[in-house]
């Protein structure tokens, strides 16, 4: 009891010291020199103000009473003398700017980068709704001070909030402003590469964190005076990615490296003069996966997806407008190029309905919805695709991908698939044993199964799309179990089997009966 009370008063006794300014005659050794420094201090401060508030009070009496070149000419010297007793320099990112109070980009980019930053060290943060309302973002307090360090220069960040008005009579907004903070000595360094560097992570960091979105042009999108794009859009929310994708192993990894290698060669593109852009054509039967790669792949990267309808489009110009449109990540899709666009002129009325109706069983199947038929071609041109996907994209910058993709490959026009414009040609194909191990893990949760060799044998006889995989695991009711799903396979795999060779059966009959045909021909030619 006795010691506590004595702590306490002892305590209160500093306090009522320091508040007093009366010098601790009794108090010892350390505690006397701090409170001495102390009272020093308070000294030097109260001299500074009253100097600065004295020289202020006759610098503007002097400056109101000068004629204005002198003054002029004062302030610029007072500029100069504070740069040279100031080491430091302040470089400002306003908000908002211009007349029109638009959003700064330069503001936006170091903003994702100093909360980035400021998640990852911070122990204070404080936690925002996004503008688009779907995920949480850390951000900086008002005059924060963040410290952060550039091949060993020292920077601070602070966030400030400027008070504005637009007009005299406008009422009074606020706008903030994060200021960078150097030694002179480091100028170069950070206007140059350390600014470089917070703009490009900036604007990565906010690229990953955007909401993405689906466009379409659809055959009344066209620009209006209510309008502003040519392109409705939605939020691209597909789960697809390439781990849920049934696809060789090292077919995967090599169209993953190829992305990854795209998407970080901006530089290598300036630098060969080319447009920064990389067109895959992806081929195969309906159902196979080219919708699902494509949106794995605009998951990958973080792009915008534009489904462009050429059926739909009027001519060039407007082709040409909806190309500008596109952001500056986005992969540009143009499915069935071989149904859009009269390429060969030969194409038969009957196979096209044929894969129309394999196509809707498997848009069923997706859950994608039927698409209008693509009964139409478009006016545009073979050569005007050609030439915007060549020419266009060099003036516009941004990083793209262009994919076509097809059923029938071997209708296409060479001219449209030759390298530099189709740089990576991808098949999807049936479903192997390896594919339908990934599909068994996606719909099922399965790594292995009694009856997975029966199903392996199965596929080395028979063809099946992983479409049509994908729904028979598809648990029909919540009972369903395992087994069941898995004796669904079989079976389709089983009848897929019997249908094969029932149709070799036909076949053979009927080139038989031809050959007979042709034999009884020349008979009665030579007769
Ligand atoms: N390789 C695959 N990996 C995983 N799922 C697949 C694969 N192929 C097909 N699927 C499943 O089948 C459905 C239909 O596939 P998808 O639409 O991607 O095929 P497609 O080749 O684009 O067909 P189409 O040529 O008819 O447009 C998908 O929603 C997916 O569930």
């Amino acid at each position: 009891m006795m010691g506590s009370s004595g702590t306490k008063s002892s305590s209160r006794d500093k306090k009522s010291l320091a508040m007093t300014n009366v010098s601790p005659t009794n108090s010892k050794g350390p505690l006397r020199k701090i409170t001495r420094m102390a009272h020093n201090m308070i000294h030097m401060w109260a001299t500074m103000s009253s100097t600065i508030a004295t020289f202020m009070f006759v610098w503007s009496i002097v400056c109101n009473h000068l004629p204005y070149e002198l003054r002029d000419l004062l302030q610029n010297f007072m500029h100069t003398l504070t740069s040279f007793l100031n080491p430091y320099i302040q470089i400002s990112f306003h908000e908002l700017l211009g007349e029109r109070l638009r959003t700064s980009g330069a503001y936006l980019a170091v903003e994702a980068y100093l909360n980035l930053m400021k998640s990852n060290t911070s122990k204070s943060l404080n936690a925002e709704l996004g503008k688009d309302s779907s995920n949480l973002v850390l951000t900086m307090d008002e005059y924060d001070r963040l410290t952060d360090e550039f091949h060993g220069v020292k920077v601070w960040w602070v966030l400030c909030k400027v008070v504005f008005s637009k007009r005299s009579n406008y009422p009074v907004q606020e706008k903030k402003c994060y200021k960078l903070i150097f030694h002179k000595r480091y100028r170069e360094t950070i206007t140059g590469s350390y600014l470089e560097h917070v703009m490009r992570e900036g604007k990565e960091i906010r690229a990953r964190h955007r909401q993405r979105k689906l466009y379409t042009n659809s055959a009344g999108n066209h620009l209006s005076h209510y309008k502003q794009s040519m392109w409705s859009d939605i939020v691209f929310e597909h789960p697809a990615t390439f781990e849920t994708m049934a696809m060789d192993l090292e077919k995967k990894q090599e169209i993953i490296e190829d992305l990854f290698t795209f998407s970080k060669s901006q530089d290598f593109y300036a630098r060969i003069g080319k447009a920064w852009k990389r067109g895959y054509l992806l081929y195969g039967p309906p159902g196979t996966g080219k919708s699902t790669l494509i949106a794995a792949m605009a998951n990958l990267l973080c792009y915008d997806v534009y489904d462009l309808e050429l059926t739909a489009v009027k001519d060039n110009t407007e082709l040409r407008q909806l190309l500008i449109e596109t952001s500056r990540k986005s992969i540009i899709v143009i499915e069935d190029i071989d149904c859009s666009l009269d390429l060969t002129g030969k194409r038969k009325k009957a196979d096209k309905s044929s894969d129309n109706e394999t196509k809707n069983k498997h848009k069923e199947v997706s859950g994608k919805g039927q698409k209008e038929e693509k009964s139409t071609r478009s006016n545009v041109t073979l050569s005007g695709l050609l030439n915007f996907i060549d020419g266009l994209w060099s003036a516009c910058g941004g990083e793209r991908l262009i994919v076509l993709t097809t059923n029938h490959v071997e209708k296409l026009d060479p001219a449209l698939i030759r390298s530099g414009r189709m740089d990576k040609h991808i098949e999807l194909s049936h479903c192997n044993f390896n594919g339908f191990k990934v599909l068994a893990k996606n719909y099922l949760n399965l790594e292995s199964h009694r009856m997975f060799d029966r199903i392996q044998q199965l596929l080395e006889e028979t063809k099946i799309t992983p479409a049509d995989v994908a729904e028979n695991l598809m648990p029909k009711t919540f009972s369903d179990e395992a087994d069941k799903c898995l004796s669904r396979v079989i079976e389709a795999m089983e009848k897929a089997k019997e249908a094969d060779v029932a149709k070799k059966l036909k076949e053979s009959i009927s080139l038989e009966r031809d050959t007979s045909q042709n034999g009884d021909d020349k008979e009665t030619a030579k007769t």
